[in-house]
């Protein structure tokens, strides 16, 4: 695993100070505060409602926080919007294409977009690690809902992007095309992307996170590597209460955020 890898004295990739998030009054993220270095996968862990996609779309730009600041690569958000886009690139939950377009279409299409230059020999060989490299001609629709996904990362990162910003990448994936995915992630840290990714699932975050924070209701419990929170937390007594044997890092999760069902 790597991280922290930034020059002395470089700026972090994205650093947010008391981020507030409200929606009509209510506030959904209340001081959350965490960094990202060049060359390092967050993860951004919590239940249900607890403020992940907020924190995500704040960054994007697409809601403006309440209060706080956030810097991508020591760009102001609000200051600077347009040259932070240019930094960063989203991945949503549901991303949907075209569904009459090809992936050689599609990929061709999204990287004139961006403005970057791709023939059909570089699209073969750039989809070739998602697992795509021989089905280019296939209309989206005609995808499997992995396949689809995996496309999705690939558009994600055509245009290299410093900070990828991924909600919960490989949800409804089988173990293969979720792996695929880890490895890809993996291959965009080792080429010093830096990656934030929330996740429901406590096996990816200890496989792929260098280092995970832990918010619920807003506010931000824990932070730091998976085997640092499990050290930290595993002789809390919530943690302990509902870990089977040696305490995993979904213990702690649940430990810190109780058990109930969320909405
Ligand atoms: N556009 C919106 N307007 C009003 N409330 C919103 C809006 N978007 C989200 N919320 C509320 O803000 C809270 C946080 O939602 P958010 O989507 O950030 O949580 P999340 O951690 O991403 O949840 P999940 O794991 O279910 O995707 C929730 O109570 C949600 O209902």
């Amino acid at each position: 695993m790597t991280s922290e890898v930034s020059e002395p004295g470089s700026p972090s990739v994205l650093e947010i100070s008391q981020l507030r998030v409200a929606y009509e009054g209510r506030t959904v993220v209340d001081g959350v505060s965490f960094r990202i270095q060049r060359g390092e996968i967050f993860g951004l862990l919590g239940p249900n409602g607890a403020g992940k996609t907020s924190t995500l779309s704040a960054i994007e730009g697409l809601v403006r926080p309440a209060s706080g600041s956030l810097l991508v690569d020591g760009l102001d958000v609000e200051q600077q919007p347009l040259a932070v886009k240019a930094l960063l690139k989203v991945q949503l939950q549901s991303s949907s294409f075209q569904d009459e377009l090809s992936i050689q279409e599609i990929a061709r299409l999204y990287a004139g977009l961006y403005g970057v230059k791709l023939s059909r020999e570089q699209v073969r060989g750039n989809t070739r690690p998602v697992g795509l490299g021989d089905e280019l001609g296939k209309k989206f629709k005609q995808l499997s809902g992995g396949q689809q996904q995996r496309l999705a990362l690939y558009i994600a990162t055509i245009h290299n992007p410093l900070l990828l910003l991924l909600d919960e990448p490989t949800a409804g994936l089988d173990p293969q095309s979720r792996r695929g995915l880890w490895r890809h992630i993996e291959e965009l840290r080792a080429e010093g992307n830096s990656i934030l990714l929330t996740t429901h699932s406590m096996e990816e975050a200890q496989a792929v996170c260098d280092r995970v924070a832990i918010i619920d209701h807003g506010k931000l419990l824990t932070e730091g590597r998976p085997s640092e929170l499990i050290n930290k937390h595993k002789d809390g007594p919530r943690v302990l209460s509902v870990a089977h044997g040696a305490p995993t890092l979904e213990d702690v999760f649940i430990g810190l955020t109780g058990s109930e069902i969320r909405d």
